[in-house]
């Protein structure tokens, strides 16, 4: 593993705010923009097949969530991704649950053939991708992240993108690179959406760091790490720590990124 430069890169995310265009499911929209918020970068949640793809090509980044699909998004999903890819923005796919209905599936097939620049899901969402049987429930894994590593090294290789599996540890490999992150909590999957608004975190951290999609990922799930386990030592329950993880992400300074974070 070569060492990151977490604190440079929370450093400059911060510094320049990034505008993150969030197409997220119902569910996410408030807690990720919370959390762009708090971590110091710009939300915006932008969906309209009328307006996506142009505002994709002023954004710094776009995330694509397929968690609340029904047709218009997904016309406005593919229309943002084309704006991306036209301006040579960096986006972020997450495919909810892809393997839980056809639908879904060929939805987030379609948009994972449009060529994102980071893949992120959790174990069961990942593997669905290698068409093994996944154990996940729902938006819920059920699958360990270790089961999923391989999977991941081939889509990264295979389509030339950065995919992070998150679960208890978190893996991250760009088909080349590989990166264990630790930290985080179990009450994280307790708190709805954490997942989506990581998504969107992540696509804020590649907007600023433009050059290195792996470790903009590495560092956005380091600061989620960090976050989250102090979060935890504060909380009382999921409730309490959702209020903790917000009021932790933003007061995490790079220096303590650095020093606290938990990378293999
Ligand atoms: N058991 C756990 N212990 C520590 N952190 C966890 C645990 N489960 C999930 N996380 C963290 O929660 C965040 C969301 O990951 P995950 O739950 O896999 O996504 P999703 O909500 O999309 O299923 C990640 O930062 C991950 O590291
Ligand atoms: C509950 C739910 N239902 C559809 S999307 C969604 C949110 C999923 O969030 P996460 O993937 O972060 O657990
Ligand atoms: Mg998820």
């Amino acid at each position: 593993m070569t060492t990151i430069a977490v604190d440079t890169i929370l450093e400059k995310m911060r510094a320049e705010t990034p505008l993150v265009q969030c197409i997220t499911n119902y569910v996410a929209m408030n807690i990720a923009a919370n959390v762009l918020l708090a971590a110091g970068a710009s939300p915006a949640m932008i969906h309209a097949e009328e307006e996506a793809g142009e505002f994709a090509g002023i954004v710094s980044a776009l995330t694509i969530n397929i968690g609340t699909l029904s047709p218009p998004w997904i016309a406005g999903m593919k229309a943002a991704a084309a704006g991306a890819k036209a301006a040579g923005t960096p986006w972020v796919l997450d495919p909810v649950a892809h393997f839980a209905t056809s639908y879904r599936a060929r939805a987030a097939q379609e948009i994972l053939d449009l060529g994102p620049t980071i893949l992120r899901g959790n174990a069961s969402e990942i593997l669905a991708f290698s068409g093994a049987t996944s154990g996940g429930k729902g938006v819920d894994a059920g699958d360990t992240v270790e089961a999923a590593e391989e999977t991941a090294r081939a889509l990264a290789r295979e389509r030339k993108m950065v995919v992070a599996v998150t679960g208890e540890t978190d893996f991250v490999t760009d088909g080349e690179r590989e990166a264990r992150i630790g930290g985080g909590s179990a009450l994280m999957p307790q708190v709805t959406a954490l997942g989506c608004a990581l998504t969107c975190l992540v696509g804020a951290f590649a907007g600023a760091w433009r050059d290195d999609a792996f470790e903009a990922t590495v560092t956005a799930l380091a600061l989620y790490g960090v976050a989250g386990k102090r979060a935890h030592q504060l909380a009382q329950g999921p409730g309490s720590f959702q209020v903790a993880f917000l009021d932790t992400l933003a007061a995490i300074n790079p220096a303590e990124l650095k020093a606290k974070v938990e990378i293999a």
